[in-house]
């Protein structure tokens, strides 16, 4: 009798387990078990109009939190989108000096409009006469084929702006200590925005970063580079208006060195008034960063449609702080790319990036095949 009730009881557990069972498949729809055996159950199908629909039950509401940071634009779509930027301000005169070129006859007048594309993009009177003396000589027709301008005129071109500088931006410190990026330029060339970008860039490719509003001259500019770091989570060392920028720097390189960040990017005021001034105060600025960490970069921000003036501006800068990098800006806002030949001539320094735009990432680094590129189109 015992026997026969313990079967009737597994027999009614067994019947309720099916039961039970074939319910629940009944109610997924599903008839396979998710894959890996986990109890991981898939979402109820959801018609492609109700995805944006709020769900029924609300998830609680998210704890607040900081405010949303930028996402600076990665290397590979910025410099596609900057490079088609610099053919737009710069192709007319690469375009130009080919067309004339790619004439059937290359005679006297034809070579004098080719001088004047070169002088008018503002290469200069030396590396002008330079480079049509070479592109005379290559495409003299002596018999047999012809040379191809484009390839004649691109390789003249690589050549005149310089493909072999190092234009590589010291950004990283030794000895654990970190790169120290001092940023010098007249009023209005970009270095406040050049900072930020730079910022962003560095950002981008996750290092850590610490800025120095050293330009104390111009509440606006430390307010302005403020935006530029919070943006992208950056910290900005600032100090009172009118304040010491030397004292600013060193306080933004001694966080930088005490939370050891990879770079700091010190941004300083662009007065010219006298150069004895200007020397007092950018060597001041430099040896007082110097007690911390070495500078290893000292960029010069120069306005691309300043043409000869700005020369003169980045002479007198280049003989009061050893320059070691060119930042030329707003080149789309001027047909004059030549301005990238006579300003490293003139400096004997490398542009090492091109300001191409105000958006937040429209810095690029240069190249000058690429750059070239972007002239002939
Ligand atoms: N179109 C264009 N505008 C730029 C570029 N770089 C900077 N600018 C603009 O130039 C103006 C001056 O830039 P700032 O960064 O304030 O110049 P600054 O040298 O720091 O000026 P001070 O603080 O007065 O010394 C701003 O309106 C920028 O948006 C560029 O590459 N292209």
């Amino acid at each position: 009798m015992g026997e026969w009730l313990y079967l009737v009881i597994a027999i009614a557990v067994a019947g309720v387990a099916l039961l039970v069972g074939l319910l629940a498949r009944g109610r997924s729809g599903r008839s396979v078990p998710p894959a890996g055996g986990t109890d991981v159950v898939a979402p109820p199908s959801t018609a492609p109009e109700d995805l944006d629909a709020a769900p029924a039950e609300a998830a609680p509401a998210p704890a607040p939190t900081a405010p949303a940071l930028d996402k600076p634009e990665g290397t590979a779509s910025r410099m596609q989108r900057l490079r088609a930027r610099l053919a737009g301000s710069q192709g007319g005169f690469g375009r130009g000096l080919l067309a004339l070129l790619s004439r059937d006859k290359l005679d006297e007048d034809t070579w004098e409009s080719i001088e004047d594309t070169l002088l008018t993009a503002d290469v200069g009177v030396a590396p002008t006469q330079q480079v049509v003396d070479n592109l005379r000589t290559r495409l003299r027709v002596e018999g047999g084929e012809s040379p191809d301008p484009r390839t004649v005129l691109r390789e003249e071109l690589v050549e005149l702006v310089g493909p072999d500088l190092d234009r590589r931006l010291r950004i990283t410190g030794e000895d654990g200590r970190p790169g120290v990026v001092l940023v010098v330029g007249v009023n209005g060339s970009g270095k406040t925005t050049t900072v930020g970008k730079i910022a962003r860039i560095l950002v981008a490719e996750d290092k850590s970063v610490v800025l120095g509003a050293a330009d104390t001259f111009r509440a606006a500019a430390v307010d302005q580079l403020a935006t530029w770091g919070e943006r992208v989570g950056v910290e900005v060392v600032r100090g009172p208006e009118g304040g010491d920028p030397a004292s600013v720097a060193f306080d933004a390189v001694k966080s930088g060195v005490d939370r050891g960040v990879d770079t700091v990017i010190v941004d300083t005021a662009g007065r010219l008034q006298n150069k004895a001034g200007l020397m007092d105060e950018l060597g001041k600025v430099k040896r007082v960063i110097e007690k911390q960490a070495p500078v290893t970069e000292v960029l010069l921000v120069l306005d691309a449609t300043t043409g000869q003036n700005g020369l003169i501006q980045a002479r007198v800068f280049s003989e009061v702080v050893d320059v070691t990098g060119i930042v030329l800006t707003k080149l789309d806002g001027s047909a004059k790319g030549g301005i990238v030949v006579a300003v490293q001539r003139e400096l004997g320094v490398p542009v090492k990036l091109v300001g191409l735009g105000e958006g937040p990432d429209d810095l690029a680094p240069f190249d000058a095949g690429a750059f070239v590129d972007a002239l002939l189109g």
